[in-house]
């Protein structure tokens, strides 16, 4: 009978329609074809039963514990359940395994065990019962439904009033297992994340933006004690969040309530105050920032992006133009960098772009990257007479090129006739930049001395000193090979003949025979075991008081806080090591457009990358008369490549080796500022004959 009674079962389940059910459903389902004539047989059984909670007062009118998942269990009528009661001889009871139906199941689902009780009168089913019990529940002893559950459940319908009650009255235990993220309150998110108040703390977002440093840590220091849930304005996009899950206005109240109350928590210590001054700091500095898009200029945005010198200066929108390549370097001018003077002729040009409409913003960029590139390096003055009588003043400045174009009729009619456009050149890269992006703005004579004198060079220094750190990058402890495994491990450096000084000092100096030949010694097989002085890069004997600064015209630096004896490792050049296909193919796309270059050789025509991860190392410089230099050292099978200092070097001094043989670059020699009486004027190898002759 019973064999029966499933494979009946499973008739009916496979009868549905595809629909995908759980085991649950197809067990109620098949349960109510026994009361079939109770039920309207023009509505489908599965959508009758809406009430879950219905079928706990019928049956024996014991408290039940309900099915939490399915929800197709026919209403039992009056009727039934008068008739339904169980008769203890004729039940049967059947424990179905949770998956014994196919289908995805939850976790939470398959942990549950159900029985279901059949009663059986007159040779047709009379009662159905259908229990789940929560094993784990059932053996922690702990009440049937998830407070926690319920409580997030309560947030979302209740009336505020009943929800403050409820978290009132809560257990302690319930309340510290109950999860909200403690920066924007949000009780949803796709994923829990560990943040500084701890684990599980912090929303997915939230966590994202204090690991990509977009967030101070700070941010969670001055935490929210009761979940706010997402119903106000989110900090977030929110697109994470289902439609499902959407803030409900109704807990407006609980919100306050819960604001009111993380404030007053707040401002109890005096670090809360601090952090939340702070808070306040920060606000205001974000309110303060404008997209460094000239064509932007946005004070609004959900989030600020990462530019071209590694700061956060432009608006999600131009920020992601600009990472994908649609947005030119020399649209983006920071605008704590333009002179007042240019910004207050710019402000009467400028069309507020943040009152534009998504349709003209998008043309207007356009037509920016079309100028752009139509006239770059170029600058209209207002007044011809008096510029062309200062060109060669401007030329002595360096701030002019030879040459110059007449005035095309492309600009406004009011100015074609009197104005030219003059192309030149500025010493500093920030000044170019700048000029690049105004061009189409009529600069004024003034302005145009404003350059002259340096102004922007003064404070394209002063903005990166206060405001820029060098672009980010990885600092690795060993060299990282990219297309092949190293093989350190695999061969042992030779032995050599050294003896341990008889007075206690270290071995293997200056005649070691692996020092002359520049190998290693191996910590195992070295005859001067622990004293053995030659393994300063396996025993990582750097400088450690190095510090990237910024230098004057040869972009970031590094220096050294503390002498340097000649002949010390100063510090190692550590890096991605890839082919020299790559390393063109590289060149050719990734760093197309950049000006610095971090290739060193390696050996057997392999190349260190230190561009995107490496050490302190890549910062040093070049010179054309150095203080320091390379040395390459074998250990195991590899080499190691280190900035060794070629003379004594005192503190605060700048490091620099001679890039002439040891780099590569883009193939074409850079311009050399090292400064020193003996620049011979580029960088890496000697410029040809044509390369002097076209500049
Ligand atoms: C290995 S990086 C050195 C660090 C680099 N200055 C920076 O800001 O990251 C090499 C690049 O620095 C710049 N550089 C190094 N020495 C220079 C010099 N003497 N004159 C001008 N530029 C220099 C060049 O752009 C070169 O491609």
């Amino acid at each position: 009978m019973l064999s029966r009674i499933l494979q009946s079962i499973n008739t009916n389940v496979r009868e549905l329609s595809g629909r995908q059910l759980s085991p649950l459903s197809a067990i109620s389902t098949k349960a109510v074809s026994a009361d079939e004539k109770d039920h309207d047989p023009g509505v489908p059984l599965v959508q009758e039963c809406k009430n879950k909670e219905r079928l706990a007062e019928a049956g024996d009118g014991r408290p039940r514990q309900l099915l939490s998942s399915g929800g197709d269990l026919p209403p039992p009528t009056k009727q039934s359940a008068v008739k339904g009661a169980v008769h203890p001889e004729k039940t049967v009871e059947l424990r179905l395994k949770a998956n014994s139906v196919n289908g995805p199941l939850s976790r939470s689902s398959r942990r549950l065990s159900t029985t279901v009780r059949l009663a059986k009168s007159n040779s047709s089913i009379r009662h159905v019962e259908v229990r789940q019990i929560d094993r784990k529940r059932k053996r922690s002893n702990q009440p049937a439904l998830d407070t926690r559950k319920k409580l997030r459940t309560d947030l979302k319908t209740q009336a505020a009033d009943n929800i403050i009650n409820t978290w009132n009255g809560v257990t302690k235990s319930s309340k510290s297992r109950m999860r909200w993220c403690r920066r924007c309150g949000t009780i949803e998110t796709c994923r829990w994340r560990t943040s500084p108040a701890g684990s599980q703390t912090a929303c997915n977002a939230c966590y994202l933006m204090v690991k990509g440093k977009r967030l101070p840590d700070s941010e969670f220091e001055n935490f929210l004690i009761y979940p706010l849930d997402s119903l106000t304005s989110s900090v977030h996009s929110g697109k994470h969040v289902k439609k499902s899950q959407k803030p409900n206005i109704q807990n407006t109240k609980l919100l306050s309530f819960a604001k009111d109350e993380n404030k007053k928590l707040s401002a109890s210590t005096d670090e809360n105050t601090a952090a939340i001054a702070n808070k306040k700091k920060l606000t205001a500095e974000a309110t303060a920032m404008q997209c460094a898009n000239i064509q932007c200029r946005t004070k609004i945005t959900l989030v600020w992006r990462r530019g071209p010198d590694g700061v956060k200066c432009l608006c999600n929108r131009c920020g992601l133009r600009w990472a994908n390549d649609r947005l030119p370097n020399d649209q983006i001018v920071p605008l704590n960098f333009i002179p007042d003077q240019v910004r207050a002729h710019l402000s009467s040009k400028e069309p507020d772009s943040s009152s534009l409409s998504h349709a003209e913003r998008s043309n207007s960029h356009t037509q920016t990257q079309r100028k752009s590139k139509l006239s770059y390096n170029t600058i209209v003055l207002e007044n011809e007479q008096q510029g062309a009588s200062d060109r060669k003043k401007f030329l002595d400045a360096g701030i002019y090129s030879n040459e110059h174009k007449v005035q095309s009729d492309r600009r406004s009619s009011k100015a074609v006739n009197s104005t030219k456009e003059f192309t030149f050149k500025l010493p500093e890269y920030y000044g170019e930049c700048l000029l690049a992006k105004e061009v189409d703005f009529r600069l004024s004579y003034d302005i145009m001395e404003a350059f002259r004198s340096k102004q922007i060079g003064k404070d394209a220094e002063e903005y990166k000193q206060k405001s820029l750190k060098p672009s980010p990058y990885t600092k690795i402890r060993s060299n990282i090979f990219v297309e092949r495994k190293h093989t350190r491990h695999n061969r042992k450096s030779p032995v050599c003949q050294c003896t341990i000084p008889i007075d206690g000092s270290h071995g293997c100096s200056e005649d070691c025979l692996n020092r002359m030949m520049f190998y290693e010694c191996d910590a195992q097989t070295c005859p001067c075991g622990k004293l053995c002085s030659n393994q300063r890069f396996q025993h990582k004997e750097e400088v450690n008081d190095l510090r990237v600064f910024w230098t004057n015209g040869r972009g970031w630096g590094l220096q050294t806080l503390t002498d340097i004896k000649v002949g010390q490792l100063i510090t190692e050049y550590r890096g991605e090591i890839i082919s020299q296909r790559l390393c063109e193919e590289r060149l050719r796309t990734v760093y197309k457009d950049t000006g610095n270059f971090y290739f060193l050789d390696y050996q057997n025509g392999e190349v260190i990358d230190a561009a995107a991860k490496g050490s302190d190392a890549r910062f040093v410089n070049h010179s054309c008369d150095p203080n320091c230099h390379i040395e390459k050292w074998a250990i195991g099978g590899e080499v190691c490549v280190g900035v060794f200092a070629s003379q004594d070097i005192s503190a605060g001094s700048e490091l620099f080796y001679d890039y002439n043989y040891t780099l590569i670059g883009s193939g074409v020699s850079q311009k050399c500022r090292c400064e020193s009486t003996k620049c011979r004027g580029y960088m890496g190898r000697k410029a040809s004959v044509r390369d002097h002759s076209s500049r």
